[in-house]
Formats: structure tokens, sequence, C-alpha cells
């Protein structure tokens, strides 16, 4: 049997399922690559919220990140929640030493607005992690931490995604989920441009969409795809995932990461 393109997630676990790291294996299952884990904190999260997390030591993020690097080998990287200034710093350290492509989501703060990240590690984010970036995929709350700017319309996506450019990722992906109106997004290297438009599902099951479409992004470059291939099919896969989403627990339940198999 040949083995499947491997794909690396440097993120968060979510106790619930729905995000983090949970929900980056359960992508690349999805769009058949072999996930691999380096974790960075522990949530204690569910449907309602986070309730509380704890960062591992840098230690712990360099030997898991070795372990896999050094023998299996990677195609692809995604990073998330990264919690604090120094694993942002070390895991951009790490990243600069691979030619693998890294697809660099800036995880602030969560749905139900818990932050994940100190404020001291937004500098660190600008200056050491986006500019290892093959694609950074901020969305709007994160766009408006790292530059300042506000966008509360489609027209303002091309004014973050300059702003987001300048620190030094190769493409940017502006996600506008939190927008109104169609799911639109806009993808750019800074001479090509892309514009991702879905429909809007109106389905409060959202837990989890950033992460997934991450992921997603990171499958597809690991499986060969240019950078505006990948990101058209995550987009396809992370709506297919939002439109059936499910309630679980009292509040806002996971995207369906297995859409495509229930399907079937
Ligand atoms: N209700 C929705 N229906 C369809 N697509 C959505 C919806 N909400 C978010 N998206 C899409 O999900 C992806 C993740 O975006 P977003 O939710 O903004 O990220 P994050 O989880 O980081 O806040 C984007 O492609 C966005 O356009
Ligand atoms: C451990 C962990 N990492 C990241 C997130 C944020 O995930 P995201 O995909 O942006 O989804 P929402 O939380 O915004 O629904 C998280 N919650 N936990």
């Amino acid at each position: 049997m040949t083995a499947p393109p491997r794909v690396l997630t440097v993120a968060g676990s979510d106790s619930g399922g729905g995000a983090g790291i949970q929900a980056d294996l359960k992508t690349m299952l999805a769009l058949g690559t072999h996930g691999m884990s380096v974790i960075t904190a522990v949530t204690a999260q569910n449907s309602l919220g986070v309730q509380g997390f704890w960062e591992l030591p840098v230690e712990a993020v360099r030997a898991q990140y070795r372990s896999v690097v050094d023998d299996i080998g990677v195609q692809a990287v995604k990073t998330g929640m990264l919690a604090s200034a120094e694993l942002v710093e070390t895991v951009a350290e790490l990243l600069a030493g691979t030619d693998a492509p890294a697809v660099v989501d800036p995880v602030g703060v969560s749905k139900h607005g818990d932050s994940l990240l100190a404020a001291s590690a937004l500098d660190s984010v600008r200056t050491k992690l986006l500019p290892v970036a093959t694609v950074a995929t901020p969305n709007l709350d994160e766009v408006a931490q790292l530059t300042g700017i506000e966008v509360d319309s489609e027209d303002g996506l091309r004014r973050a995604a300059a702003a987001v450019l300048a620190y030094g990722p190769k493409w940017v992906l502006i996600k506008g989920g939190h927008l109104r109106g169609d799911a639109v997004d806009l993808l750019t290297d800074g001479s090509e441009e892309h514009v991702l438009r879905a429909p809007r599902h109106d389905n409060r099951h959202t837990h989890g969409t950033g992460c997934t479409l991450a992921s997603a992004i990171a499958s597809q470059l690991a499986k060969g795809q240019g950078v505006p291939e990948a990101v058209m099919a995550a987009k396809e896969y992370v709506t297919g995932a939002i439109a059936e989403g499910f309630a679980l627990g009292g509040g806002i339940g996971p995207v369906d990461h297995g859409w495509r198999f229930r399907e079937a």
C-alpha cells in the first residue's frame, strides 16, 4: 500500500471535538491524508465555550515536532492555537527550517469570545509567524487584532488582505465568515486575486469552521495542488461541513467533518 500524503497540525486540543487538533485530524482523514499532531495547549472546551486552557512547555512542542518531522516527514503543516509569544516564536522557528508549505491560522479568539492567544503574542505573530506562512487564514476578528483594520462589508476584504500580506505571508485568505450575506473569502498573493463565494447556511452549529478550512487547505497542498486550487477545494469541503453542522450540548455544535462519508 502506498502511504497517503502526510499533514501535520500544530495546534491546541479541543476536548469537545469540534475545533483544534480534533477538527484538524478529522478533516485530514476526510480528505485522504495522514494527519499527525503537535499539541501546543490543552483546552477544556464544549459547545458553551472554553472553560480553561493549559499550555504545553516549549520543550514538549519542540520534541513532538522533531519526532514527527525527522522520522515520518511532512508534506504540509497547519498551525492553529499557539497561546503565547514563546510558543509562537518556537513554532515560527521550526517552520522556517522546513520546505513543506505552511498554512497559518492565526487563532486569536474562539467563537464564544474566549481568548486563545495572549495579547503579548500578537507582535510575534506579525513579525515571526506570518513571514513563514505559505497561506495565512485570518478571520475578521484576527484581521482587526493584527492590523487594526475593521472590516464590516465585502468591500473591506481587499484592504485587509493588503495589510496582512505586508507582514510577509506568500498568500492570504481573508475569511468573511463573520459578515452578513454570502460567505465570501478573498485569496490573494498581491498579484493574483480569487473571490470564493458560497451560500451562507443558516445553521448555528458552526464550531470549528476556521480550523477545518485551514486543515483542508493543508491537506490539498500535501496532495500536490497549488494554493488557489487547494483553497477552492477546501472551501467546498468546509461549506458542505457547515451545511451539515449538528447540535451537541447546549450551545454551538460542530460542523460535520464526515459529511462526505455520510452522503455516500
Ligand atoms: N454560515 C456559514 N455558511 C457558509 N459558510 C460559512 C458560514 N460561516 C462561515 N463560513 C465560511 O467558513 C470558513 C471559515 O470562516 P470563519 O467562520 O470566518 O472562520 P473562523 O472559524 O476562523 O472564525 C470561511 O470559508 C467562511 O466563509
Ligand atoms: C483548541 C482550539 N483551537 C482553535 C479554536 C478556534 O477554532 P475555529 O475553527 O476558529 O472555530 P470557533 O471556535 O471559532 O468555532 C478553538 N475553539 N479551540
